[in-house]
C-alpha cells in the first residue's frame, strides 16, 4: 500500500495500545500456568496474533472477548504447525519451550524472520538434546527433549535468546545456569521476562553473568494480569509532540518495567517539554538540538530518535545499534535510506549513525517491511510531504496505527 501524507501538524491525545513485548509474555506465561488466566488488555498487533496462534498449536486454549484474553493452559494435544508469522520474539521464547516440554513442532516462519539471526540458540539447543532441521524454506522442525545444565550464549546478538531460555528451563527436572559470553544488550527485555516470570511464581537467580534457574518449578497462574501501555509504540507519537504541536498519550505507567520508557529522558536530552503525569505523559515542541545517544539496551527507539536528531540542531551520534541490522529490516540501512530520502544528512558509523540534523525537504521512503520505518516516515509528515511505500506493514505492532495518526493529523481525540 503506497499513501501520500502531505506536510501537516500533528498533535493531540493518543490512547496507549497494550504493551506488546508484555503481552507476548503474559500469554505464554499463561499457557504454562495451572490454571486459566484472564490477561486484560488484548491487541490485534499481527506480533500478539502470533504469539496466541502458536500457543494454540502447542495446545493452549486462548479466547478474546473484548479487550480481555482467556487463556487456558497447554494439554498434551498440540494443533498443527507454529506459524510465527515475522514475530522474533514468538519464535525465539517457544522454539526452547516446545523442547522442553518435548512437543515435537513445526514451526513456520514470514518475512525477513528466516534470515533472522538463531544460530547462537539453535547450537546452545542442540548441545542440550534437541533436533533441529529446516525441512523447508521458511519452516523449522524441532524434535528431542531439552536437557538441563550449562548454557552459554553471546549477548550482542538477541536477548530473546535469553528470554527464552528463562521461559523454557524452570521446566525442566534439573537445574541449569545460563550465563552471557558478553554483557546482554536490549537488558531491558531481559528483565521484562523475569518480571513476567515473577509474576507466576517463577524464580530464577542472578549471577555476575547470567542467571541460576532451578528445575522442576511450576508456574501458578496469578487468575488475572493486565499489560501496560506500550512505551516503544508511544514514542512515536511523543516524537511528533516533540516535532509539531502537543502530543499526550495516556495510559503510560512511569513505573514501567519497559526499558523503552526511556524516551522522556532522550527526549529532554534532545530540548523538547515533556510533562508526566502518573498515566499520561505530555509532550510539547521546543528548539531541537543533536545530543550522542546508546540504543544498546532500546534498540526500538532508534527510528524516532533518528527523525529526531534529523529535525534538531546539530549533529546526533546513535551508537550501540549494530544489532538493529538483524530486525525486520537492515534496520540501521533502512533508517539512513528513509532519512536521506526526505533530504536529512546521515553518515553511517559501524555500530550506528551520526546525523547531522535540518530541514527536511520530503520524498518517497520505501519502509522494506519494516513496521518501525514505516511510523517514522509517519511522523516526518509533521515537517514535510512524505510518499510511503509498503505503509501496510504497521500491523506488525499497531494495526490503527493510520486511524491514530489521522486523528493527530486533525488535532481530534483518538480514542481506541
Ligand atoms: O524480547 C522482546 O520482546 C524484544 C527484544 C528486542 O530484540 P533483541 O533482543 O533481539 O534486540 C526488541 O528489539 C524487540 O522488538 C522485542
Ligand atoms: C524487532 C521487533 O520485534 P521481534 O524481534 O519480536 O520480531 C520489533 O517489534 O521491532
Amino acid at each position: 500500500m503506497e499513501l501520500f501524507l502531505p506536510h501537516g501538524p500533528l498533535g493531540g491525545r493518543v490512547a496507549s495500545i497494550a504493551s506488546k513485548s508484555q503481552l507476548q509474555r503474559l500469554l505464554l506465561c499463561a499457557a504454562l500456568a495451572d490454571r486459566e488466566t484472564v490477561v486484560h488488555g488484548a491487541s490485534d498487533a499481527a506480533d500478539v496474533q502470533a504469539m496466541c496462534r502458536c500457543l494454540r498449536a502447542l495446545g493452549a486454549r486462548v479466547t478474546a472477548d473484548g479487550k480481555t484474553l482467556r487463556v487456558q493452559p497447554v494439554t498434551e494435544q498440540a494443533h498443527g504447525a507454529a506459524d510465527c508469522g515475522e514475530s522474533g520474539a514468538t519464535l525465539r521464547f517457544l522454539l526452547p519451550v516446545a523442547a522442553a516440554l518435548g512437543r515435537e513442532t513445526t514451526f513456520r516462519l514470514h518475512g525477513r524472520l528466516p534470515q533472522r539471526p538463531l544460530g547462537p540458540l539453535w547450537e546452545a539447543l542442540e548441545a542440550h538434546g534437541v533436533r533441529l532441521s529446516r525441512p523447508a524454506p521458511g519452516e523449522l522442525l524441532c524434535a528431542g527433549r531439552l536437557e538441563s545444565g550449562h548454557f552459554l550464549l553471546p549477548g550482542d546478538v538477541s536477548s530473546q535468546f535469553f528470554s527464552g531460555l528463562l521461559f523454557a528451563l524452570p521446566l525442566l527436572s534439573g537445574p541449569s545456569e545460563l550465563r552471557a559470553a558478553t554483557p546482554p544488550e536490549s537488558a531491558g527485555y531481559i528483565a521484562m521476562t523475569l518480571a513476567a516470570l515473577r509474576r507466576f511464581g517463577i524464580a530464577a537467580e542472578p549471577l555476575p553473568d547470567g542467571w541460576a534457574v532451578p528445575g522442576g518449578q511450576r508456574y501458578r497462574s496469578p487468575g488475572a494480569v493486565r499489560a501496560e501501555g506500550d512505551w516503544s509504540n508511544a514514542a512515536f507519537w511523543l516524537a511528533a509532540g516533540a516535532l509539531s504541536r502537543p502530543v499526550t498519550v495516556t495510559g503510560l505507567q512511569a513505573e514501567s518495567g519497559q526499558g523503552d520508557r526511556v524516551i522522556l529522558e532522550d527526549l529532554r536530552r534532545f530540548g523538547a517539554e515533556v510533562e508526566q503525569n502518573a498515566d499520561a505523559v505530555t509532550v510539547r515542541p521546543a528548539p531541537l538540538h543533536g545530543c550522542s545517544l546508546d540504543v544498546r539496551s532500546t534498540p526500538d527507539l532508534a527510528p524516532p530518535l533518528a527523525l529526531l536528531a534529523a529535525c534538531a540542531a546539530g549533529t546526533t551520534r546513535i551508537t550501540g545499534a549494530a544489532r538493529l541490522r538483524y530486525k525486520e529490516s537492515d534496520r540501521l540501512a533502512s533508517i539512513a535510506a528513509a532519512l536521506r530520502a526526505l533530504g536529512a544528512d546521515v553518515r553511517d558509523l559501524p555500530d550506528g549513525l551520526e546525523i547531522a540534523g535540518g530541514r527536511l525537504t520530503g520524498g518517497t521512503v520505501d519502509a522494506c517491511g519494516d513496521h518501525r520505518i514505516a511510523m517514522l516516515a509517519a511522523i516526518a509528515s509533521a515537517r514535510c510531504d512524505v510518499r510511503l511505500r509498503g505503509a501496510e506493514c504497521v500491523e506488525k505492532s499497531d494495526p490503527h496505527f493510520w486511524q491514530t495518526l489521522a486523528g493527530l493529523r486533525s488535532g481530534t481525540e483518538e480514542s481506541r
